[in-house]
């Protein structure tokens, strides 16, 4: 979809050789119009003349959550692209056009969509569905991060994974130890923020006994026990200066020595360890050493924040959905598309973690098949405004054409118009209450409503069930 005839013609080309039928739509209203339950996937061009690439981007999403949307930027707007995988695009190309790109990010996403809609299902979670280990994602991002850990997994260099709270660095670390040479082994997982300063070195290196005060007995550290296999070293930005120097020093010598000890005990261990800090940044200020993030970070791996593989949500919520407990009997065993649609909004501070935590709260307060908008927070829910109920007073309601029948109206403020109708639905006509829902002024909304001939109901007529984001079903296609 693009104005551009030639961005459309050189695309049909790429598409046709790899064996796809186009359809061409010049306008992003018509897509609009358009089912997409056949299409395998958009060729979206986020440079639009009748309405905002991003704009139309969320309105598909709205309407079919799992449709795979490729991006298609200018070079030099990048940004935008990137912007667009945020908000639930499967991938981007850029013009001018690398065949090859156009033809790969198709294949991906054909596959994508073949396994997405498996994952529909209840049931087990494909074997396909899982990256490595137990990684869950399919996903560009996701992909390119397991072709990563494919070139690592029989090698057994030091790997230091980057990542934001919550992404699934330990999930990460683990897998590299399962599927790589020391998977007979031991995993011991370390988190070095949990530790005083000197606790720490005593568990890492071990003690002998009488060493400090309570050192009642020797002690075996986490080097110790990890023998044969890997020591993940978690938060690994947090460790004291002093400890630095010890693991730099084990990582060259190969040895350690317990704390109070002097015997030499020869070590055998895979070293990976993970920080949600811009390690080099610590470098720069000091805080860092710099010899020992050259020995730690040889393999640098850096796990996408949530929001920057939305595509991912809708599996990872099944498959969290299933791990909660969820799919047994009388249990919630799929998401609405609303829920979906909201989980696929949020930005997802805290990551996996975060949405694993949602989906658990939702199940326990879920007694039907169906995870419903109701059982998100507050927060998700208000970023999906659910359609107009049936029982309004009909001027709030009327107004409500399908899109592509709209004719001559400017798309944007039909758009516009669609978002403020459903939230004075919502708030039953309470201005107030619509500004706020909107993030506008009140006297703002009043102007608009003019400017745009949506009559206002008199506030004091206007009633507010507070509960009316529970109760609203809404059309699966509603844009
Ligand atoms: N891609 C994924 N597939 C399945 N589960 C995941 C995925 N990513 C994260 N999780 C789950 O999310 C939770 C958090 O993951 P994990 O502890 O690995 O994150 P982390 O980045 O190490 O967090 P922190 O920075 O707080 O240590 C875990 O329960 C993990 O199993």
């Amino acid at each position: 979809m693009s104005n551009d005839s030639e961005t459309r013609q050189r695309l049909r080309t790429w598409i046709e050789k790899a064996g796809f039928d186009v359809v061409e739509l010049a306008r992003g209203l018509e897509a609009l119009g358009e089912g997409s339950a056949e299409w395998t996937a958009i060729y979206l061009d986020l440079d639009l003349e009748d309405m905002a690439g991003m704009d139309l981007l969320r309105h598909l999403r709205a309407r079919d959550v799992l449709l795979p949307v490729l991006a298609v930027a200018a070079d030099q707007n990048i940004d935008s692209a990137i912007q667009a995988v945020r908000l639930g695009a499967y991938d981007y190309v850029t013009k001018p056009f690398d065949g090859q790109r156009v033809i790969q990010a198709l294949q991906r996403v054909a596959e994508y969509r073949r396994l997405r809609c498996q994952s529909q299902r209840p049931g087990q979670l494909q074997e396909e569905e899982r990256l490595i280990g137990g990684i869950v994602g399919l996903s560009a991002p996701m992909q390119s991060l397991a072709r990563q850990l494919q070139r690592i997994l029989q090698a057994d260099i030091p790997v230091c994974i980057f990542g934001e709270t919550g992404t699934g660095k330990e999930l990460v670390a683990r897998a590299i130890h399962e599927q790589g040479i020391r998977a007979r082994g031991p995993f011991i997982a370390v988190n070095c923020a949990a530790f005083a300063e000197s606790l720490l070195e005593s568990e890492l290196f071990g003690h002998e006994r009488g060493a400090f005060t309570g050192a009642v007995t020797a002690h075996r550290g986490f080097f110790e026990q990890a023998q044969g296999g890997t020591l993940f070293l978690d938060e690994v930005g947090e460790m004291s200066a002093p400890t630095q120097v010890r693991l730099l020093r084990t990582l060259q010598e190969r040895i350690i020595r317990r704390v109070g000890g002097t015997a030499e005990i020869r070590i055998d261990v895979r070293i990976i360890t993970a920080t949600h800090r811009d390690l080099l940044a610590e470098v720069k200020a000091g805080r860092f050493r710099e010899d020992l993030y050259y020995r730690l970070a040889v393999y640098p791996v850096h796990v996408p924040a949530l929001r920057e593989r939305a595509s991912d949500i809708p599996l990872l919520a099944r498959y969290l959905l299933k791990k909660s407990g969820g799919e047994g009997r009388g249990r919630p065993s799929h998401l609405s598309h609303e829920a979906l649609d909201a989980l696929i909004r949020y930005r997802w501070p805290g990551n996996v973690r975060e949405l694993e935590n949602i989906i658990q709260r939702a199940t326990l307060s879920c007694d039907g098949p169906q995870i419903e908008l109701a059982h998100l927070p507050a927060e998700l829910r208000a970023l999906v405004l659910p359609a107009i109920p049936e029982s309004l007073p009909r001027p709030l309601r009327a107004p409500l054409e399908p899109l592509h029948d709209a004719g001559g109206v400017v798309p944007l403020r039909e758009l516009e118009r669609r978002e403020i109708l459903k939230a004075l639905a919502v708030t039953r006509g309470s201005v107030t209450k619509a500004a706020k829902l909107l993030g506008l002024g009140r006297a703002t909304l009043y102007r608009r409503l003019g400017e745009l001939r949506i009559p206002a109901v008199p506030e004091r007529e206007a009633s507010s069930p507070e509960d009316s984001f529970q109760r609203t079903p809404r059309a699966a296609g509603s844009a």
